[in-house]
């Protein structure tokens, strides 16, 4: 596990600029989340940590070694992508062998990883099953073991739960946070859902225009009902600094009472 230190770090397409000097830190076994509206630069910050994204300036370390210039396979990272991305000429087994193949894992150590992650996410009856033949919860499960069992130091989730019917994705969150725990790996988690970022992060930082708007710690006790019930009063900053209604809430690094505080702009809220 590491911690991941991001330092200035922006991102251009061209005139573009998705990521305005950043700075972030994901302390090592930290479950942090990107939240914002769609087009804040949160994939791009996450693609960035990947590799799969070169970096106009600034600096990614992963434990205090930068590895800013590093290729995708050489960072150690796991990562879930919205689509789950599982090959579907492959077997659940086969999906999750994949990445063991490729950095010459023994035979031996790999059945016995692949095996444990299938019994990590339940789905030992599904082994030889291709991904079409799964409900996408069951292909999400299979994305996020195929991620760790290669056992990367830092796990990258991006939207991972969005093609999920809302009951479904409820449970998800409660299943991913428990992995996340159990395994206690760094992970950067990125969502525009409000209540989602609220629930299973230890810290929730709100990005808006590539920028960093609030970053707060999880109100612990939060559960998926409290965080349903604030998202009436969910309100993206338009700009960052403190709340436009002076009463002070949105100022205070607490995401309950900034969830509540109603001086944001409702314009901005998202979808
Ligand atoms: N390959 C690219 N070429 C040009 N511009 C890009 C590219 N990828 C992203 N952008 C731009 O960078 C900005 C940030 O995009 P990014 O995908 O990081 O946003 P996001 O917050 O993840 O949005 P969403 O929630 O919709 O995925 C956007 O303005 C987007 O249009």
């Amino acid at each position: 596990m590491a911690e991941v230190s991001i330092t200035s770090l922006v991102k251009r397409y061209g005139d573009a600029l998705a990521v305005d000097d950043l700075t972030l830190t994901a302390a090592d076994g930290q479950f942090v989340s990107l939240l914002g509206p769609s087009g804040c630069g949160k994939s791009t910050t996450l693609k960035c940590i990947a590799g799969f994204e070169e970096i106009t300036s600034g600096t990614i370390a992963f434990d205090g070694r930068d590895i800013s210039g590093d290729l995708p396979e050489d960072r150690d990272i796991g990562m879930v992508f919205q689509s789950y991305a599982l090959f579907p000429h492959m077997t659940v087994r086969g999906n999750l062998a994949f990445g063991l193949e490729m950095r010459r894992v023994g035979r031996a150590e790999m059945a016995r990883r692949v095996d444990a992650a299938l019994e990590m996410v339940q789905l030992v009856p599904y082994a030889d099953r291709y991904p079409s033949e799964l409900s996408g919860g069951q292909q999400q499960r299979v994305a996020l073991v195929r991620a760790l069992v290669i056992e990367p130091k830092i796990l990258l989730l991006d939207e991972p739960l969005a093609n999920l019917d809302a009951k479904l994705r409820d449970e998800m969150r409660t299943f991913i946070r428990d992995l996340q725990q159990r395994v206690g790996i760094t992970t950067v988690y990125v969502t525009h859902d409000q209540s989602e970022a609220m629930t299973m992060s230890d810290r929730v930082v709100v990005m808006f225009a590539g920028r960093i708007a609030q970053a707060a710690p999880r109100a612990r006790s939060t559960t998926v009902r409290q965080a349903r019930r604030s998202r009436g009063s969910w309100a993206m900053p338009t700009s960052s600094g403190p709340c436009p209604r002076g009463r002070g809430g949105c100022a205070l690094p607490r995401v309950r009472r900034w969830s509540r505080c109603r001086g944001w702009t409702r314009a901005a809220r998202p979808a």
